[in-house]
């Protein structure tokens, strides 16, 4: 199985099915301390990351919105002294896509990066 890190996104414009609730256990147990949220009946994947400062936060911060420059596919990021909260859903299925496990697993690779 290749890693999620290692894989790209795939362009997602609405004309894909949202990851089945087995797909959903399946690439979340590849990943550690992403939570499964619901909002207004929409699944997303969050995590809080900590940092010793807001500098370091807004670091991360960067570093995430390049990567998601590079692949197409944007979190929401919530950044305050000490932490960043990460969410990653599909915007355009209201709801989970492999796009986003694969975002979550560089987004941890951006963390042990710096
Ligand atoms: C055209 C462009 O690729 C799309 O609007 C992308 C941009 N980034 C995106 N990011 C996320 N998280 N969900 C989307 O549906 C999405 N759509």
């Amino acid at each position: 199985m290749t890693d999620l890190k290692q894989q790209k996104c795939v362009p997602c414009e609405g004309n894909v099915p949202a990851a089945t609730d087995s797909e959903i256990q399946e690439y979340k147990s590849q990943l550690s301390d992403w939570n499964l949220i619901d909002i207004e009946g929409e699944k997303r994947l969050e995590k809080v990351y900590k940092f010793p400062d807001f500098k370091s936060a807004v670091t991360f911060t960067n570093a995430v919105g390049d990567e998601a420059e590079k692949q197409g596919h944007h979190p929401a990021l919530l950044t305050e002294w000490g932490k960043v909260t990460v969410t990653w859903w599909t915007h355009a299925i209201r709801g989970l896509h492999k796009n986003d496990f694969i975002m979550a697993a560089k987004t941890d690779e951006i963390k042990q990066s710096l």
